[in-house]
């Protein structure tokens, strides 16, 4: 068998048409323009790629988008100061900031301090209340990626098997949620998890969140699962020339992609799939906002 392989790309710029399609109406009815803050504390070399992304892909879909760059030694209070500024802002209606944050900053204490409404992270308290309980909420954006493209493999989840390798508040555990949600019987995995193959081989569903590069061999994987790879990592790679590196996911993708029925590729699936619904989650902030219906089909 060889696996169908879902294009996170090709995927996203679907979901950001849409997104596109829902700002010019915003404009155009309404006068308003959607506004996303992305807060970058500090150099990290990744980080900047991804910010500088979000701000591009934001300003192609129509919003605006104000990018705030600050040096690695930013005090707590300044930040604090700065999410209030945006909080109050009524021009900014989504307000990210880039983890991880350096280590003097209390990145409970900052992500808290954003408005929830305008959290399109999905990561502050009330947000994860709110989804855990299964109410209206900001939805975290790399989850919510995975589940849009297993909702269009698959149509219905109800009744399956997936198992969630990793537990993070970012990716894991809302994942686990979010597969929750839609009827799945969730088993979620850890560092700590007994016999984590044969955890994996029960799964009709993996997602392996974990930051390992190719930790998930491709016999751990059972005939005809679905393999969502949301790991992001960097590895040497020699045969392209000294010093240079390309992406890995957590899967061994060539091997598992023999027995998987569908896989997600990295690059090109789950990351682009990212910053779609962070777009998506923007114009969704927008409209509640304004007392204006919201988007369907761009939330959980
Ligand atoms: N594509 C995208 O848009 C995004 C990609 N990522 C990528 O996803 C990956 C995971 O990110 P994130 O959730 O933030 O990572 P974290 O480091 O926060 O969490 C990793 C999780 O993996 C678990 N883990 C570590 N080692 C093992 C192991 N040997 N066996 C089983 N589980 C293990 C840890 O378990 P324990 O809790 O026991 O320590 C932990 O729960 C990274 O590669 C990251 O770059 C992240 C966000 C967005
Ligand atoms: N507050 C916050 N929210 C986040 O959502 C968040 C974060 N912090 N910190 C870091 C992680 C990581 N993340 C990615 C987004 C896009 C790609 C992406 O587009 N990846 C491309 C490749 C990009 C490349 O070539 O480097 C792909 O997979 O095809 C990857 C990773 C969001 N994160």
């Amino acid at each position: 068998m060889t696996a169908t392989i879902i294009d996170g790309k090709a995927f996203a710029a679907k979901v950001r048409e849409q997104v596109a399609g829902h700002v010019s109406r915003l404009k155009e009815e309404h006068g308003i323009t959607p506004g996303l803050a992305v807060v970058l504390v500090g150099e990290d070399p990744a980080s900047q790629v991804y910010v500088r992304s979000k701000g591009k892909q934001a300003v192609e879909v129509g919003m605006n988008s104000y990018e705030h760059k600050l040096d690695a030694e930013t005090s707590e209070a300044d930040l604090l100061a700065l999410i209030d500024q945006l909080n109050n802002d009524p021009a900014v209606h989504g307000i990210l900031v880039q983890l991880p944050l350096p280590a003097h900053l209390d990145s409970d204490l900052v992500i808290n301090a954003i408005d929830p409404a305008k959290d399109v992270d999905g990561f502050h308290i009330s947000n994860v209340g709110l989804l855990g309980t299964g109410q209206k909420s900001m939805v975290p954006c790399t989850p919510l990626g995975c589940l849009m493209m297993l909702r269009d493999h698959h149509g219905s989840l109800s009744g399956m098997n997936a198992v969630v390798v990793g537990r993070s508040n970012i990716v894991g555990k809302p994942m686990a949620q979010l597969l929750l949600g839609d009827s799945c019987t969730v088993t979620i995995a850890h560092s700590r998890t007994k016999d984590l193959p044969e955890v994996v081989r029960r799964a009709d569903i993996v997602v392996a969140a974990v930051g390992r590069p190719e930790m998930v061999p491709g016999d751990w994987i059972k005939e005809g699962a679905t393999v969502i790879d949301v790991g992001i990592n960097r590895i040497d790679a020699p045969e392209k020339g000294e010093g240079k590196t390309r992406l890995v996911g957590d899967v061994a993708f060539s091997d598992a992609s023999k027995v998987a029925g569908a896989i997600t590729p990295v690059p090109g699936g789950v990351g682009p799939m990212t910053i779609a619904c962070l777009l998506a989650n923007t114009v969704t902030a927008c409209c509640r906002a304004n007392g204006l219906p919201e988007p369907t089909g761009l939330t959980a």
